[in-house]
Formats: structure tokens, C-alpha cells, sequence
């Protein structure tokens, strides 16, 4: 399994790198790719851990050789929010960055499965999509937009507040990933109980946590540790997915169209990435005028990125 990091000197790659080096199985190959000239430093550092997992570094001229016999490309590329912006002030420059490397992908190693974490994913997400579909190669089941960060989230606060382990806890979460877009369903977790007052608390923690670190960061970036964890997590199943287990995952995929054209839904991972789009199941009433009132704007940023390619 050959996996490539776009972006891996940043504060998620390099976090991603360092858990995708110790947890891939035993013969895969990671591939590290960033503007930054720390690049090759990062690949040699991973490089000294014990693991059965090759690690090489590649510079701004070589994203060819990186992407070359890709399985999985995960791309973290681009620049993170300061205090006071929104995900889609990142648009301006995050949109070029991830046309051109998805540009690559399409040359390069057509058939990979994409994982995009650059924001704003509600719309970075369409853009490849556009861009792969220009170069005549896209595979609507092997595009994700990276949205595991609002799962991991949900499950660590909702076992805070009930004193439970995480590791027992499942919320979906669907819709986008930027403010009210992001729709955890709490009325799905099993043996749990909420107040109305406490779901409408937890949501609206879960919507703003990304701010929450922003703020605390204080302009010094945002979430790249638990981001770095989210997105090990989600390429570790794509990886099981690809040798034949079936795992699920919520991700942002272009699904049936039936809420919008790409949506954050559980899916089956398999062998060709999505083998099925699940049900969401039942929403609490609270859940389905949530979802209807964020819909128009989730439909606004999706064609922001449609737009965006000509
Ligand atoms: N999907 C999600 O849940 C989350 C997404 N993000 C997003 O991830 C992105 C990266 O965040 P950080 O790692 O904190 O930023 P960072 O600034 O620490 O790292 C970004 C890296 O991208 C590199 N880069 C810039 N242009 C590039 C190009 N054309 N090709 C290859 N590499 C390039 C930079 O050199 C840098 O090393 C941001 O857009 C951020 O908003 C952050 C947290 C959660
Ligand atoms: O909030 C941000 O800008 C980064 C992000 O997407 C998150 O932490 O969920």
C-alpha cells in the first residue's frame, strides 16, 4: 500500500506522517510531499523510527515521483485559519493549491483514492471533483472530504459529559464541515439519554469546535494534532477498505444528490473505495430542521467550488 502525504511539512502532516509510519501495515510506503524545504528533513526523522514502513521526502519539483503508484493521497496542503476568519476565507488561496495538486493526481496516479482535508472542504471537495472530471479520470467513490474530526469530536464530548470511555461511543455526523453544515446526529447515540438542552449545547460545541481551537491557538494555526489523529484514523480504514473489510465511516461524498450534491453521510468502505452510500437513518425533529436550514448554504459553497473550474 503506497500512501502520499500533500502538504506533510505542515502542522497536520507532519502529525499524520508521524501516525501513518507507525500504524500502516508492514510493506507499505509513504510518500511526503511539501513546498517547505523541511520536507526531506521530515521524511529522514520518520525514517528513524522502527517500523516496517518506508518513508521518502519529496521537494516542490518532484510532486510527479510522490504520486507515482499511489494508493491513497491525502492532502493537507494549504493554510490554516487565524482568529476571526471563517473556513471559506481560506477559498482565496486554498482553491488554487488544491486544483493544482489534484491536477497532479490525475497524471499521476489516477485510480487513488483522495482524501481532501484542506478547507474550506465543503467547497475543496467539489473543486477536485471538477478538476478530475476535466481530466476525463473521476471516480465519485474514491473522492472524500475529510470529516472524521467532527466524529472524533463528538464522540470525546459526549463521553465527557456522560462519563463514559470515547472508545465506546459512535456519533454519525453529517452534512459539511464549516459551522452549522456540520450535523451531528446525538439522537442516535445508543444507550444515552440527552436533554434537548444538552443537545443543543453539545451541537453547537461540536459546530464550533474547530473556532475553539483557533481561538486558543491563538493565531498560531488550528487543529493539527487531533486533525493529524482524524485523519490517520480515516485513511487506516481506507487502507482496510482497500484489502477487502468493509468499514464504515462518515466522509463528505458525492452521494445520491437526495439533500445535496455532496453530503457527509456513513458509507461502506471496500475494495473500490465507497461500495455503498448508508442510510443516515431517522432524524430527531430538532435534527431535520437543522439540516433544512443549513442546507441552502452547504448548496452555496458546493457550487462556490463547482464555479470555481471552468
Ligand atoms: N478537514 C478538517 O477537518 C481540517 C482541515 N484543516 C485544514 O488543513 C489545512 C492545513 O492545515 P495545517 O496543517 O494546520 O497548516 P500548515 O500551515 O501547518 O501546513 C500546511 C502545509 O502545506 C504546505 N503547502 C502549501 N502549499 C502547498 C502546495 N502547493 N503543495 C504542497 N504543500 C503545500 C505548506 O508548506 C505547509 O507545510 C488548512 O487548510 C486547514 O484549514 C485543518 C484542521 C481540520
Ligand atoms: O477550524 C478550522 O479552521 C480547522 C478545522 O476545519 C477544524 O478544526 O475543524
Amino acid at each position: 500500500m503506497k500512501v502520499a502525504v500533500l502538504g506533510a511539512a505542515g502542522g497536520i502532516g507532519q502529525a499524520l506522517s508521524l501516525l501513518l509510519k507507525t500504524q500502516l501495515p508492514a510493506g507499505s510506503e509513504l510518500s511526503l510531499y511539501d513546498v517547505a524545504p523541511v520536507v526531506p528533513g521530515v521524511a529522514v526523522d520518520l525514517s528513524h523510527i522502527p517500523t516496517d514502513v518506508k518513508v521518502a521526502g519529496f521537494g516542490k519539483d518532484d510532486l510527479g515521483a510522490a504520486l507515482v503508484g499511489s494508493d491513497i493521497v491525502l492532502i493537507p496542503a494549504g493554510v490554516p485559519r487565524k482568529p476571526g476568519m471563517d473556513r471559506s476565507d481560506l477559498f482565496n488561496i486554498n482553491a488554487g493549491i488544491v486544483a493544482n495538486l489534484v491536477e497532479a493526481i490525475a497524471d499521476n496516479c489516477p485510480d487513488a483514492c483522495i482524501g481532501i482535508i484542506t478547507n474550506p472542504v465543503n467547497t475543496t471537495v467539489p473543486i477536485a471533483a471538477q478538476v478530475l472530471k476535466k481530466k476525463g479520470v473521476y471516480n465519485k467513490n474514491k473522492l472524500f472530504g475529510v470529516t472524521t474530526l467532527d466524529v472524533i469530536r463528538s464522540e470525546t464530548f459526549v463521553a465527557e459529559l456522560e462519563g463514559l470511555n470515547p472508545a465506546n461511543i459512535t456519533v454519525p455526523v453529517i452534512g459539511g464541515h464549516s459551522g452549522t453544515t456540520i450535523l451531528p446526529l446525538l439522537s442516535q447515540v445508543e444507550n444515552v439519554t440527552f436533554t434537548q438542552e444538552q443537545i443543543e449545547q453539545l451541537t453547537h460545541r461540536i459546530q464550533n469546535a474547530g473556532t475553539e481551537v483557533v481561538e486558543a491557538k491563538a493565531g498560531g494555526g488550528s487543529a493539527t494534532l487531533s486533525m493529524g489523529q482524524a485523519a490517520a484514523r480515516f485513511c487506516l480504514s481506507l487502507v482496510k477498505g482497500l484489502q477487502g473489510e468493509e468499514v464504515i465511516e462518515c466522509t463528505y461524498v458525492e452521494g445520491d444528490g437526495s439533500d445535496a450534491v455532496f453530503f457527509a453521510q456513513p458509507v461502506r468502505l471496500g475494495k473500490n473505495g465507497v461500495e455503498e452510500i448508508l442510510s443516515y437513518g431517522a432524524l430527531s425533529d430538532y435534527e431535520e430542521k437543522c439540516k433544512k436550514d443549513m442546507l441552502d448554504g452547504l448548496k452555496g459553497d458546493i457550487q462556490t467550488g463547482l464555479d470555481f473550474v471552468k
